[in-house]
């Protein structure tokens, strides 16, 4: 019988199964973030066992606050700025260096497809894009990968989602992805993998399959993952080009990790997504969804554009589109946060700095800030916010704010007409 992705690597990273269906695995990447590795490192350096299983292996950024905003996230970056010393860790990022945790580290080149990846963070699914086993992990795993380099999984049943058709002119990953979570429910697919199969994925860059495995975690899904290809191929070909003798020997190698013909399912679901409309949530949950036509004239006080979700260049590009020779209503506040401080040079070399400056957008530096409401863009109080990110979840991006998901084109749109809008008329 056949093996999805997922099961080819948790067959090939098996080190013990201490009880049956509890799997522990090997780990090729752990990676860190000032928010919960403070807390990792603090409990081990109270155990005494302050020690890192291969410095190699661990990524780590200051992402979610940074520059520090007060005293409380200052701390925070100073523990994992002197542990990442302590230990030699390498790949260690700080301001000027540091970008959004998914988006900066698959923009590194850390990810292959077979890897097994971990975090102390939810949406560490989307390093499922590149055929990989990403879980976001709890403190005490983070603990145990830090210092033993395995992790403890359940081995997840997948769910595999065919996305046919091919995407509209106007609708993009975004929109396929939250259509996606509407049909399956934020908890239709707890405990699951989710795998992303069909024309519409195989057609997609990295960054479109990034944004698709990043809101697997939405519909609950322990992981995202897509087909390693040639288009996985050439995204990570300057990292590989000395391990490989050609594309094709490379394509060749990943190929082993796609899912056999035969491998068996939970689920399979198919979709076809050809008449797909722009979608946007409209309550406190990723699956409550509707065309953007339906939510159309809806008042926002804020667009922000950015995130692991949708802060990628190919996402600046599009929105830019829309914006360019056009400004945004004197109602909305406009921020842009590029995700890394690569794609903010790409951007601005490709005048789509300018042009979102010239619409009267704001550009921060990249962080997370007002994905999960600690800065460059908390909302108030009764206020709305049309944003590019994964979570409408209540107060999410401030206390008492509410929060519309959508993708950059139907943001930027959105933001020109100080109401949720169809973009398809700007394109
Ligand atoms: C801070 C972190 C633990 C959190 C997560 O796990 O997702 C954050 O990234 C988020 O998106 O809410
Ligand atoms: S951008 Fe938002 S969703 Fe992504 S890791 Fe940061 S806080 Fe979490």
């Amino acid at each position: 019988m056949g093996k999805t992705t997922a099961e080819k690597i948790f067959a090939s990273h098996l080190v013990d199964e201490p009880f049956t269906g509890t799997k522990v695995l090997r780990l090729d990447v752990v990676m860190c973030h000032e928010i919960t590795t403070p807390i990792a490192i603090a409990d081990l350096v109270a155990r005494g066992k302050d020690r890192v299983f291969d410095a190699t292996k661990i990524k780590a950024v200051i992402d979610h606050v940074t520059p520090s905003k007060d005293s409380k996230t200052a701390t925070q970056a100073k523990m994992l700025r002197e542990w990442a010393r302590r230990h030699d860790i390498k790949d260690f990022f700080d301001v000027g260096a540091n970008g959004v945790c998914h988006a900066l580290f698959p923009e590194k080149g850390f990810i292959r497809p077979g890897y097994t990846v971990i975090m102390g963070d939810s949406h560490t699914c989307t390093h499922g894009a590149f055929g990989a086993f990403a879980a976001g992990v709890g403190t005490t795993d983070l603990e145990v990968g830090i210092l033993k380099g395995v992790c403890a999984f359940r081995e997840p049943k997948t769910i595999r989602v065919n996305l046919n058709g091919t995407l509209p002119k106007g609708v993009y990953a975004k929109d396929a992805i939250l259509y996606v979570i509407g049909q399956l429910g934020v908890n239709g697919a707890t405990d699951r993998v989710l795998e992303f199969r069909g024309p519409v994925v195989d057609a997609m860059t990295m960054e479109s399959r990034m944004t698709l495995s990043n809101m697997a975690i939405e519909a609950g899904g322990t992981s995202g993952i897509c087909m390693p290809d040639m288009v996985t191929v050439e995204y990570l070909w300057p990292f590989i080009q000395n391990e490989y003798s050609s594309k094709e020997a490379a394509l060749a190698a990943f190929s082993q990790w796609r899912s056999d013909d035969d491998a068996q399912y939970e689920r399979v679901l198919d979709f076809d997504l050809s008449n797909l409309e722009p979608i946007v949530t409209f309550g406190y949950k990723p699956d409550q969804v509707k065309p953007a036509t339906e939510l159309a004239g809806t008042a926002v006080d804020q667009v922000y554009l950015g995130s692991c979700t949708n802060g990628r260049l190919e996402d600046l590009r599009v929105a830019a589109e829309i914006l360019k020779g056009r400004k945004i209503a004197p109602t909305v506040r406009g921020i842009l946060s590029p995700a890394t401080p690569k794609i903010y040079q790409d951007a601005m070399a490709e005048g789509i700095i300018d042009i979102f400056m010239e619409a009267g957008f704001c550009v921060t530096n990249p962080t997370c800030g007002a994905c999960l409401g600690m800065s460059n863009g908390v909302l108030a109080e009764g206020e709305v916010c049309a944003s590019t990110t994964n979570r409408n979840f209540m107060g999410r991006m401030g206390k008492g704010g509410m929060v519309h998901l959508m993708s950059p084109a139907t943001s930027a749109a959105t933001a020109i007409e100080g109401k949720i809008a169809d973009p398809r008329k700007y394109l």
